[in-house]
């Protein structure tokens, strides 16, 4: 692996936010303190943990987190509106993402505004968010669609009114990471501020585009757990940080050991479980099964394992079926003190793969003691 760098990366998750947004997904009050807790534990630094605009019960749930005294500073998403921020007061949060839509296309046929609008309307909400002392990340809603041109004429307003951020949004997922790339370097080399890159996965390319966003200059990474969000979601947050740290030798200082235990909590929370081919937390992405693989992993884990399994909470497993070898046989034959003749071997390895061809799946413990008693 490449030699560590020192470039700061800074994980801001949405769970909470574009997280709850997946359609159909709701967190009661208790489950979202028990994932606010475990983000904040494993070092998560910032939490954008709701929308005030959205009414009583979300601010009570926002208040309920403000009192938790977390380390992770806690943002609320608004509308470039003045009420919005208002809310947002009201729930004690320091920290604010005021969004607008930046695209020509959500401009005239979503806000029906023009883009004279767009730029008053973020001068007035953010002087006003500033006014009031907020940390203020500007949210370029679209900005993937948006002209170049005029996102830099807003960057230099949000500079002028005092904001801290820009978080450019790729919000319907339509970017590769050398776009990503490309669009990054050049909003860096054109502003100041700090920028935060917020993917979707509308084509599989969440995590790869958050990774090329940090890679072209971006401070922020939008991360939620199991790249929950918005149609087909967002970065998930385990593969953004593992890719990070095996991919590009950044460490955003996240303790990943317990990225299993909180995947399958917000599995569990979110109703939707976490399959176990899923990158980085499925229970079974560490299985081996090919006879070459499983003699090259028993020889030594670095010879077909990216990184350590219990990196992130969890184990390996061996398989035996119709790609098996037979150094993956001899090993599971001695954890079972199934002591047979060396010179057997190779037909019993036969048998354990017509088995898997019949039965189209793996072996037990139990399949393999039976075959060797009729062998
Ligand atoms: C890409 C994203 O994920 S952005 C986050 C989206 N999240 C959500 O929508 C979840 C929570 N939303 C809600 O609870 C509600 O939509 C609310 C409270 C924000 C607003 O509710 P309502 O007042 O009932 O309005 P509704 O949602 O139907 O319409 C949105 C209005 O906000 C306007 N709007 C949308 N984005 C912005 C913006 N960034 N700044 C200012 N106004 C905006 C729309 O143009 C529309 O205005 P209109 O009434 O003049 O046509
Ligand atoms: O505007 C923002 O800050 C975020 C909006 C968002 O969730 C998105 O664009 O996908």
């Amino acid at each position: 692996m490449a030699e560590q760098q020192t470039q700061e990366v800074i994980i801001t998750d949405t769970t909470l936010r574009d997280g709850e947004q997946t359609a159909g997904v709701v967190f009661s009050q208790q489950e979202r303190r028990q994932i606010a807790c475990m983000l904040d534990e494993i070092g998560v630094q910032e939490l954008e943990c709701g929308i005030p605009a959205m009414g009583r019960a979300e601010q009570d749930s926002i208040r309920a987190l403000v009192d938790l005294g977390l380390n992770a500073r806690l943002m609320t998403w608004n509308r470039a509106l003045i009420s919005d921020i208002q809310d947002s007061l009201h729930c004690g949060v320091t920290a604010v993402d005021i969004s607008l839509s930046l695209s020509d296309i959500h401009i005239e046929h979503k806000l029906k505004k023009s883009r004279k609008w767009v730029k008053e309307q973020l001068r007035t909400a953010l002087s006003f968010a500033k006014r009031h002392q907020l940390y203020v990340s500007v949210g370029g809603e679209d900005s993937s669609r948006a002209d170049m041109d005029f996102i830099i004429e807003l960057l230099q307003i949000a500079e002028q009114e005092g904001a801290d951020r820009f978080r450019y949004c790729d919000t319907l997922g339509i970017l590769n990471p050398m776009t990503m790339f490309s669009q990054v370097q050049q909003l860096a080399e054109s502003t100041n501020l700090d920028l935060e890159v917020h993917t979707h996965n509308d084509l599989g390319m969440a995590t790869a585009n958050a990774v090329a966003g940090i890679m072209a200059g971006a401070r922020f990474a939008s991360t939620t757990v199991n790249g929950l969000g918005e149609r087909a979601g967002n970065a998930a947050l385990e593969e953004v940080v593992m890719a990070l740290k095996h991919s590009c030798a950044l460490d955003p200082g996240i303790d990943a050991s317990r990225f299993t235990e909180l995947s399958r909590y917000v599995g569990q929370a979110s109703s939707r479980p976490v399959s176990p081919w899923k990158a980085v937390v499925g229970e079974r992405v560490f299985s081996h099964e090919s006879g070459l693989h499983t003699d090259g992993v028993l020889k030594n884990p670095e010879n077909y394992e990216g990184f350590n399994p219990s990196e992130v909470g969890l184990q390996r497993y061996l398989v035996l079926g119709k790609h098996s070898g037979r150094h993956g046989l001899e090993q599971r034959l001695l954890q079972l003190n199934c002591a047979i003749d060396p010179h057997e071997v190779n037909s019993l390895l036969t048998k354990v793969r017509d088995f898997s061809q019949t039965n189209k799946r793996a072996l037990s413990d139990q399949d393999l003691l039976n075959l060797c008693a009729i062998h």
